[in-house]
């Protein structure tokens, strides 16, 4: 069962105001920032060397995002990132379009081994290149299906990165690579909208940042973040992704309860690697 004290996260949310560090790319920065203050977090976005280890240590979650990286982009998140271990802040990864270069890929790779990531976020193909299986990828877009059952994929992820493992597409999965979750709901209308993927880590972050089981934490982001798209839709949805992306940043400022009653997670997974059972 999902535990039931998590419907109170973007209540707490909205209470403790967590301070989110985001080391984001060009495309999302106001987006993203928006996003969390309409949850009810803080967003910082910083970035210079000189800073980014101060900037992390007083924060409650830090995100690292490698949507348009540079040398001095991935210098300066794991400076960060370390800054965030030796503080007891988690932080959370978005391999933006792994995959679709090998400076991509390395980059996360290298800041999945010189810092102690929480959670990683991302699309079946970008999780896929991960770890060296293939997953169709273009530019920042997952492509075709791979082979593999994204909850399959995801719990060996999560083992060979030794990180939670969150992937998204028309269902979310989130897994320790043992236990995890199977999330139904969203809209597709998401996918029109440019840094959903990238606001949604951010997200996820802001749920961790105020409850410290980071697997129920992240399900319960997840499902939020569909139930706020499934409201968008119903709001402005047939005026186009303009319109959408307004009435959903409205949606995740107005739920104050989680819609978790709703039903939206349905699924446990009980035995590693053997996909979510219903
Ligand atoms: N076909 C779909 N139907 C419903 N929701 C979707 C679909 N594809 C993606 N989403 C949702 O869009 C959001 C962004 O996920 P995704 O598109 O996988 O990330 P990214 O933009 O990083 O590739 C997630 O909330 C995910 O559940
Ligand atoms: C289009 C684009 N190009 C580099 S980063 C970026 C945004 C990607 O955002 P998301 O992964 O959330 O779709
Ligand atoms: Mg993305």
């Amino acid at each position: 069962m999902f535990p039931s004290g998590l419907i109170q996260l973007p209540l707490r949310i909205k209470e403790q105001r967590p301070l989110i560090h985001n080391m984001t790319n060009v495309v999302v920065t106001n987006f993203t920032a928006n996003g969390l203050l309409a949850l009810g977090a803080s967003p910082v976005m910083a970035y210079a060397k000189e800073e980014v280890a101060d900037m992390a240590r007083v924060a409650q979650a830090v995100v690292l995002n490698l949507g348009t990286l540079s040398s001095e982009l991935v210098e300066a998140a794991i400076i960060a990132g370390r800054s965030a271990n030796d503080h007891g802040v988690p932080v959370f990864l978005d391999p933006v379009g792994a995959g679709a270069t090998a400076f991509r890929t390395e980059a996360a790779l290298r800041i999945l081994r010189e810092v102690r990531v929480s959670l990683v976020r991302g699309n079946a193909a970008e999780v896929a290149h991960l770890i060296g299986e293939s997953g169709a990828i273009k530019g920042v877009d997952a492509g075709e299906a791979g082979e593999s059952a994204p909850a399959d994929l995801a719990a060996r992820a999560a083992h060979r990165l030794g990180t939670l493992v969150a992937i998204t597409g028309q269902e979310d999965v989130i897994t320790d690579g043992t236990r995890g979750y199977l999330i139904r709901g969203g809209h597709p209308m998401l996918t029109q909208v440019t840094g959903t993927g990238c606001l949604l880590t951010s997200v996820i972050a802001a749920f961790g940042a105020v409850e410290p089981d980071l697997l129920s934490a992240g399900a319960a982001a997840l499902a939020y973040y569909g139930e706020a798209a499934v409201r968008a839709f119903e709001r402005a949805g047939m005026e186009g992704p303009g319109s959408f992306q307004i009435a959903f940043l409205d949606a995740l400022s107005v739920m104050e309860r989680h819609p978790l009653e709703e039903g939206t997670i349905t699924s446990l997974l009980e035995s590693a690697g053997r996909g979510f059972v219903q």
